[in-house]
């Protein structure tokens, strides 16, 4: 029987986005890398994580959890097994985590969810992350959505309910709003290429 290949062996390095569906995650990865990771995929169904491998890097973009049109509740549930799953067998090879939400309607799913009593599960993710030691970044996307006044408001309720105390900028250093749709994800590469200088990979920096 032919050998299983390991496509992530010799990995060393790993940035994983995980997000709700449709916040805008393979807009950003494709902003950020170039690289489509929608081929072959079909919006919200998929259940595997889709890797784009450079040398000893991986991009990971974990499927997109929360609206899934046709799909059931128990197929999500079996989506969030599966995400949390891959999130801990793999958290030592894992170097930053970028949370992705739609900036937008962050705060009106969370007090929806609140209102049953219920955890998001972005939330839920961001809290694994950290109890996991696994370095987050969280990107606040659709920013063209926010009215320009009600930003700073609208980042700072998004860092409380995250467990950041406001104002927001405390956070400078891992929050960082952007808005795939108009190309603008400076902060969001700012970022990463940080943690890259640190973990003295700038190697990859043209990667970024
Ligand atoms: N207004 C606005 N729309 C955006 C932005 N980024 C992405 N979108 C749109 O949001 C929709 C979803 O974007 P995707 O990149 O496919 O989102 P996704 O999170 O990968 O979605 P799934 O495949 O369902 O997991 C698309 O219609 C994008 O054009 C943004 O910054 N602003």
């Amino acid at each position: 029987m032919a050998k299983k290949v390991n496509e992530l062996e010799g990995v060393n390095y790993e940035v994983l986005f995980a997000g709700r569906s449709n916040v805008g995650k393979s807009s950003i990865i494709r902003g950020i890398t170039g690289k489509n990771v929608k081929v072959g995929k079909r919006p919200g169904v998929t259940l595997k994580p889709t890797h784009i491998r450079n040398s000893d890097l991986v991009v990971t973009d974990l499927p997109g959890f929360g609206f899934m049109s046709g799909v059931k509740d128990r197929k999500q549930d079996i989506v969030k097994d599966q995400i949390v799953r891959y999130i801990e067998q793999n958290a030592d090879r894992i170097s930053i985590a970028v949370l992705v939400i739609d900036g937008a309607v962050f705060l009106d799913v969370v007090k929806r969810w609140e209102e049953r009593n219920e955890i998001p599960i972005d939330i839920e993710l961001f809290e694994l992350f950290r109890e996991l030691g696994v370095d987050t970044i969280l990107a606040v996307n659709k920013t063209d959505k926010i009215k320009d006044s009600e930003l700073n408001e609208t980042l700072d309720g998004i860092c409380d309910k995250l467990g950041m105390l406001p104002p927001w900028k405390q956070w400078l250093d891992s929050v960082a709003p952007v808005c795939a749709k108009k190309g603008d994800l400076k902060s969001l590469k700012a970022l990463i290429r940080q943690r890259l200088h640190a973990a003295k990979r700038d190697d990859l920096f043209r990667y970024f």
